[in-house]
C-alpha cells in the first residue's frame, strides 16, 4: 500500500530525514514514534505531499512520486496520492464559519462533485460513527476538543480514503478527552482502515499497531512488533526513549 524508498528531507541546512526505507501493507496499523524533533511529522507530511522531499521515491497505492520527475508529473502524483489519504492534525482544523455538517460535506461536493442529498447521508452515517450525529448543526467553537477532533476525522473519512495519516491526534487534548479519539481510531483499526500514527500514546502503540517504528535523528533507528519492541527494544536510543517516557521493558 505504502512503499518508501531512500526519502531525504532537508530544511535548508537541516537535514530532518536521512534516508527512510518504509513498507506498510493494506490493514497495517503503524505507530510511529521517537523523541521531538526527530523528524516523525515531516515524513508523513512529506507522505501526502504535505511537504516536497529532497530525495527518494514514493509509492502510494500504486501511484509513484519521484524526485526525477517534471514538476507536472509530481503534481499529479500528488494529486492521485492526496485522493488515497487522509490526514487528521494535531489542531483539528475544521472551518469556524461552517456547521459539523457543512465541514463534513463541504469536501465530498466541492472535490468529488458529489450531490448533496448523498453528501449529506455519507456525512450524516459517518458523525454517527463518530458518535457526533446529534451535534450536526452546531459550529465548532460549541464543541470540546475531543468532540472537534473526531469531527476532522469524520470530515477526512468523508473523502473515502484509503489511507488515514494522523499526526499527533491527542496531544492538543486535555487527557480526559483523548480516550474518545483513541476509542474512534480503534475502531476504524478493527474495521481495516490502514494507518499511520505519530503519537505520544503508547498505551494506544501497545494495543492497537501491528508495528511500531521509532525514529530518531531523521532515521529509522528500529521497527518490530509492539509487544517485542516494548519488551526488548533492540538501541540504546530506543531504551533511552522508554526510559524518558517511563516505559521500562516489560
Ligand atoms: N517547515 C519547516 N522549516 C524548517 N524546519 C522545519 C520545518 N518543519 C519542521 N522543521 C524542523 O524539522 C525537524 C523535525 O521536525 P518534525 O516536526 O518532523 O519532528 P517530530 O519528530 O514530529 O517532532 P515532535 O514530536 O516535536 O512533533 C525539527 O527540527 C523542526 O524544527
Amino acid at each position: 500500500m505504502i512503499e518508501v524508498n531512500s526519502l531525504g528531507k532537508r530544511f535548508d541546512d537541516l537535514e530532518v530525514l536521512k534516508g527512510i526505507d518504509i513498507q506498510i501493507g493494506a490493514k497495517e496499523i503503524v505507530v510511529l514514534i521517537g523523541p521531538s524533533g526527530s523528524g516523525k511529522s515531516t515524513l508523513l507530511r512529506c507522505l501526502n505531499g504535505l511537504e516536497e522531499p529532497t530525495e527518494g521515491t514514493i509509492r502510494v497505492g500504486g501511484i509513484e512520486w519521484n524526485q526525477a520527475m517534471s514538476a507536472n508529473m509530481k503534481k499529479e502524483a500528488i494529486r492521485g496520492i492526496r485522493n488515497l489519504t487522509g490526514m487528521v492534525f494535531q489542531s483539528f482544523h475544521l472551518f469556524p464559519h461552517m456547521t459539523v455538517l457543512e465541514n463534513v460535506t463541504m469536501a465530498p461536493m466541492t472535490a468529488k462533485k458529489m450531490p448533496k442529498e448523498q453528501a449529506v447521508r455519507l456525512a450524516e452515517s459517518l458523525l454517527s460513527k463518530v458518535g457526533l450525529l446529534e451535534k450536526r448543526d452546531v459550529y465548532p467553537s460549541k464543541l470540546s476538543g475531543g468532540q472537534q477532533q473526531r469531527v476532522a476525522i469524520a470530515r477526512s473519512l468523508a473523502m473515502q480514503p484509503q489511507i488515514m495519516l494522523f499526526d499527533e491526534p491527542t496531544s492538543a487534548l486535555d487527557p480526559e478527552l483523548t480516550g474518545e479519539v483513541l476509542a474512534v481510531m480503534k475502531q476504524l483499526a478493527k474495521e481495516g482502515m490502514t494507518m499511520i500514527v505519530v503519537t505520544h500514546e503508547m498505551k494506544f502503540a501497545r494495543e492497537v499497531a501491528n508495528r511500531v517504528i521509532f525514529m530518531a535523528d531523521g532515521i529509522i533507528q528500529e521497527e518490530g512488533v509492539p509487544k517485542q519492541f516494548f519488551a526488548q527494544p533492540q538501541t540504546e536510543r530506543a531504551r533511552k526513549f522508554l526510559r524518558q517516557l517511563d516505559q521500562q521493558p516489560d
